[in-house]
């Protein structure tokens, strides 16, 4: 009898039938194995292999009954030893993340860098709680099944459904994508309305049934307005916990200095996106730095900083939308990665991110009541510290004051 053990971190004590494709797949190629079998040591789970010409050993393998679909989605329906889990020292306990707009073109990227562990890391085990609409359900269940089909050892749970009292159920993080977009003839009032309904009752599920320190980051747009109007429905979360996506207008602000110095992107920090995801934001050069240094110091062309520079990130959304005839989604999971990362690792010493946030308190003189982009740091718990040492010209001022403008009519 040959027999090839092979260890693996996965720690489910039943496995699926369709589950054994994979597992056979971690056999060396020259050992065929048709029964993997699961053992369970204290720190992880172990599979061997047993193959024999005459004797068929049968497989350790118990078939489970899915639960029904509004509790999980198929191969995720499986029962995994979290008790067991929870034991094993190099993984982490599960955390649930909710992701609104699951079927839309920002989910189909970042659902699979959630799952690939890119975000949260290599030892962070994950669910996924999917919330469509009605219109996208049947497209959901095509993301679930590219799930399941993936393989992601770090995914262990996902549920798709289209109550967002359901699937916000002890969510800790809520990744609210989804939106009505404006339809042709559509008026700014009639969008802010729908999304206005859409993000209230979104904020109430979070506020009935998500954990009560469940970090919200809002993309759907107009994601400042959406963000706030989703914090005052959830009065139970703490409203800094609410932030609108900036993250993709500081990349871009960060790319476009970069292009004009003559330097890879790393070497630019300290940019802040003050003000909302839309035209009148203002991408601020006056703080930012290339290698260290003041960027005014860097490119001391101030006309093209004040006009060509700011224009360029301000209207990049729409030039993206013209070529490519829709808006920008890869780039825009990659931001939502960022911003998620910032708040879970460290800032760089010196360094900061933008994020729309709650404006109450800010030591910057900004209307308060609003949600706006400023500058954060974070020491890495999930929370941020507004940045103080920041400085101000005219210029600045007047433009910030404009866009807060914007934000209060
Ligand atoms: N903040 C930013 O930086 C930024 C950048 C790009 C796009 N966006 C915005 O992100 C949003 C989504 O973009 P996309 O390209 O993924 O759009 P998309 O149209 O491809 O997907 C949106 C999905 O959300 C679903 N949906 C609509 N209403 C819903 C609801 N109430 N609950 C759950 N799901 C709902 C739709 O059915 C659709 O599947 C848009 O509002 C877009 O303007 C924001």
């Amino acid at each position: 009898m040959a027999v090839a053990e092979l260890n693996s971190a996965f720690t489910k004590t039943h496995f699926h039938s369709s589950q054994l494709s994979f597992l056979s797949r971690s056999v060396p190629k020259h050992q065929h194995c048709d029964f993997p079998t699961l053992h369970r040591t204290q720190q992880h789970a172990r599979i061997s292999c047993s193959v024999t010409q005459n004797q068929v050993q049968a497989p350790a393998v118990q078939i489970q009954e899915p639960k029904s679909k509004s509790d999980c989605y198929g191969v995720f329906c499986l029962t995994y030893d979290l008790k067991a889990e929870e034991e094993t020292k190099s993984w982490k306990k599960l955390i649930n993340i909710a992701v609104s707009g699951a079927a839309g073109m920002i989910s189909n990227h970042l659902l699979f860098k959630l799952a690939s562990g890119e975000v949260f890391g290599p030892d962070q085990p994950i669910a996924l709680k999917l919330l469509g609409s009605e219109r996208s359900l049947q497209a959901l269940e095509g993301v679930a099944m590219e799930l399941e089909d993936s393989l992601f050892p770090l995914l262990r749970e996902v549920s798709i459904g289209i109550d967002p009292y359901e699937v916000f159920q002890d969510a800790e993080w809520a990744l609210l994508i989804g939106a009505k977009p404006r339809g042709p003839g559509m008026e700014r009032a009639d969008l802010l309305d729908i999304n206005g309904q859409i993000f209230a009752e979104q904020g109430r599920a979070l506020n009935a049934v998500a954990s009560r320190n469940v970090k919200v980051i809002v993309v759907g747009n107009p994601c400042n307005t959406n963000a706030l109007i989703c914090m005052k429905n959830a009065p139970n979360i703490p409203a800094k916990n609410f932030h609108a996506l900036t993250r993709l207008d500081e990349n871009r602000a960060k790319c476009q200095l970069a292009l004009k110095a003559g330097v890879f992107y790393d070497k630019v920090s300290n940019v802040t996106i003050w003000g909302n995801h839309s035209t009148t934001q203002v991408p601020d050069f006056l703080n930012a730095k290339i290698d260290g240094m003041p960027v005014i110091d860097v490119i001391k062309d101030r006309k093209w900083l004040e006009e060509e520079f700011t224009e360029k990130v301000q209207k990049r959304g729409g030039v993206l939308i013209q070529k490519w005839g829709r808006s920008s989604a890869a780039s825009t999971a990659v931001s939502i990665v960022d911003a998620i990362r910032a708040l879970i690792t460290p800032t760089p010493k010196g360094d900061w991110f933008s994020t729309g946030v709650y404006t109450d308190g800010n030591p910057y003189g900004i209307a308060e009541g609003i949600v706006f982009s400023m500058p954060c740091r974070s020491n890495g718990d999930g929370d941020y510290v507004l940045v103080k040492d920041v400085i101000f010209d005219d210029y600045l001022r007047n433009r910030i004051a404009k866009a807060s403008v914007k934000l209060i009519s």
